[in-house]
């Protein structure tokens, strides 16, 4: 084979998907979140790897992966810049490294005033809305999508059915994470109301009711935002809402021996769960409205 010269070598792991949730507050009331996209990089003396197969410089990506979780747990977040101080100055100081390269997106979350424990992803809300008519007939959708909300207690799942294939633990304390669309149907147009004000108003109830519900399944925080809402409007006919299930994998931090109660973990991003339902007023169909509706 050729000699060729080899340079700009790098490896890591790229989007390591880190929640840490700080559950400080004295009474544990007020939790705070990080949530980041972090990636690492290490620059270093690892050619052999690369010419040989020789792997015995390289610092496997798994564990460049597990120390961005591990140092979540031992140094806590603060700022992306401060964690990936924190990462740089640990890879530094490691056999063959010679430089390092970090990169951190940061998701932010505001929190819902309901209580100390629910978020919703800042600036993300996207209002979707649809006209038609049939002959005389006109029909009015109005909807919202990307409303990214997340719990990080208050939310249960088991007494689910065990097969042979069954590995799901059953937990009394997950993160319950979900982008929510949701698209209503207007019993009419509207004449003296506001859209913008119905729409604030459903914004408001669906997300209140995320936050109110103790969740034994995202199928009930469902139910309890589609009925939030036509409690809020009576100009709602009926509500179809659909949710991916956004799992959050506690990581364990045991091999590192280090615990994890409940602090750090994967943002897991497929598979996901996806969970849909309709609610309506009782004898109000109306099947033209949704003609030509993806899904
Ligand atoms: O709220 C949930 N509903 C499910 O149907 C389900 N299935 C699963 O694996 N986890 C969850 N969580």
């Amino acid at each position: 084979m050729s000699d060729y010269h080899l340079s700009d070598l790098q490896h890591g792991k790229a989007e390591c998907r880190l929640v840490k949730v700080d559950r400080s507050a004295a009474d544990g009331s007020e939790h705070v979140l990080h949530d980041l996209n972090v990636t690492t990089q290490l620059r270093g003396d690892f050619a052999t790897a690369y010419t040989a197969g020789d792997n015995s410089h390289v610092h496997a990506t798994d564990t460049q992966k597990n120390t961005v979780f591990a140092l979540a747990r031992q140094h806590g977040v603060g700022s992306p810049e401060e964690f990936l101080l924190v990462l740089a100055e640990h890879w530094r100081a490691q056999p063959w490294v010679t430089g390092t390269w970090f990169a951190a997106e940061q998701f932010a979350w505001d929190r819902i005033p309901a209580n100390g424990h629910s978020f919703v992803r800042s600036g993300q809300v996207t209002r979707t809305a649809w006209a038609q008519t049939w002959g005389e007939d006109t029909y009015v959708l109005g909807g919202l999508k990307d409303l990214t909300v997340l719990k990080s207690t208050g939310s249960e799942f088991h007494g689910f059915p065990r097969d042979r294939y069954t590995s799901l633990a059953e937990t009394d304390d997950r993160i319950l994470a979900t982008s929510v669309s949701a698209t209503w149907r207007y019993a009419a147009p509207l004449q003296d109301t506001s859209y913008d004000g119905v729409f604030d108003t459903v914004h408001e109830a669906m997300t209140g009711a995320f936050a109110d519900t103790h969740s034994l399944a995202l199928q009930q925080t469902i139910h309890a935002m589609g009925a939030a809402a036509l409690d809020a409007c009576a100009d709602l006919a009926e509500i179809r809402i659909s949710c991916p299930n956004r799992h959050h994998f506690l990581v364990d931090l045991e091999p590192f021996g280090l615990d994890n109660p409940g602090e750090v973990f994967l943002a897991a991003d497929r598979p996901y769960g996806l969970i849909s339902a309709t609610l309506s007023r009782t004898g109000v169909d109306e099947p033209r409205a949704w003609t030509g509706m993806p899904g």
